[in-house]
């Protein structure tokens, strides 16, 4: 490689030969996670939060053992959508993640602080600390799948938790509008660089259905999002209304009483990557 400065802390490429040290970090001694899944998106505010509650919700309805780590450090959602506001407690094993109503663990900065109000003015080689100890300090014990609910963009964060955990599928969200095309393919390239499977592609808040007569508007134009998903070769994509009622649940803490059936496929596409 031309490039190469040999500093691999500060590389992406992942299948560099010259590559001697492993950026992996151990999980937790007292934790068997099967699957890590991560959800990203690149640019903020298109629902990402929301597609990892429900994909865990749809998987946790479906049997499996599921927890989320919330790697949105600065902007962490996750525990309000499942109505958690307790702090975590640990023991001698590390650190015990909350439990939600359906069974569902989670990890998240807000379950640190004093107050959740409380800003996170934190530069990024701590954030990436913090994510590095939601894997190897949390005691998730046994689980089917770990979903990471990552900050959106491509920076640190994103990237330590490529380099350090297990993570077997990235699951891509994004908005209707024309911009967000192009940050989707940084995500996807990023992605695609640390040789990680894109499994899905979700389109949020695609349309509005008119509550008189059910017809579908679309707010920010049509999007490309499936045409990307079939461009891009991701095995399964899903498109997902504005609800709001599911804007309620969240508001509410109540994620996991959730009912519709657009992620049904992608989480049947899910269970097939093993
Ligand atoms: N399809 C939808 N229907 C109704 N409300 C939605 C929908 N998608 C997102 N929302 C609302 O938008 C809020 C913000 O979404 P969310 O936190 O998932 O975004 P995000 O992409 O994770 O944001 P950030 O980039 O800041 O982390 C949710 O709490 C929910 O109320």
């Amino acid at each position: 490689m031309s490039d190469c400065n040999n500093n691999c802390s500060s590389c992406s490429q992942s299948d560099c030969s010259s590559r001697k040290e492993s950026f992996k970090v151990e999980e937790n001694k007292f934790s068997h996670v099967k699957h890590v899944l991560g959800v990203v998106s690149g640019k903020g505010g298109v629902g990402k939060s929301l597609v990892t509650s429900e994909l865990a919700v749809l998987l946790n309805k479906k049997g499996y053992k599921v927890g989320i780590l919330d790697a949105d450090i600065t902007g962490p959602s996750i525990p309000k959508m499942f109505g958690i506001h307790e702090q975590a407690l640990g023991n001698e094993q590390g650190i015990l993640p909350a439990v939600t109503p359906g069974g569902i663990k989670i990890i998240s900065i807000n379950m640190m602080l004093d107050d959740e109000e409380t800003p996170v003015i934190w530069r990024g080689p701590v954030l990436a600390g913090v994510v590095k100890q939601f894997w190897n300090e949390v005691v998730w014990g046994e689980l089917d799948y770990l979903l990471v609910d990552m900050p959106p963009g491509t920076g640190d964060v994103p990237l330590t938790v490529f380099q350090s955990l297990p993570v077997s599928g990235i699951v891509i969200v994004t908005s209707p509008q024309e911009l967000v095309e192009m940050i989707v393919k940084k995500a996807y390239n990023m992605v695609k660089q640390m040789n990680i499977p894109v499994v899905g592609l979700v389109q949020n808040m695609s349309y509005l259905l008119c509550p008189d007569c059910g017809r579908k508007i679309y707010i920010y134009g049509e999007g490309k999002g499936e045409e990307m998903a079939n461009t891009l070769n991701i095995p399964s994509y899903a498109s997902l209304p504005i609800e709001p009622a599911v804007a309620q649940l969240c508001d509410r803490g109540a994620i996991e009483e959730f009912s519709h059936s657009y992620l049904d496929q992608m989480i049947a596409y899910i269970e097939t990557i093993a």
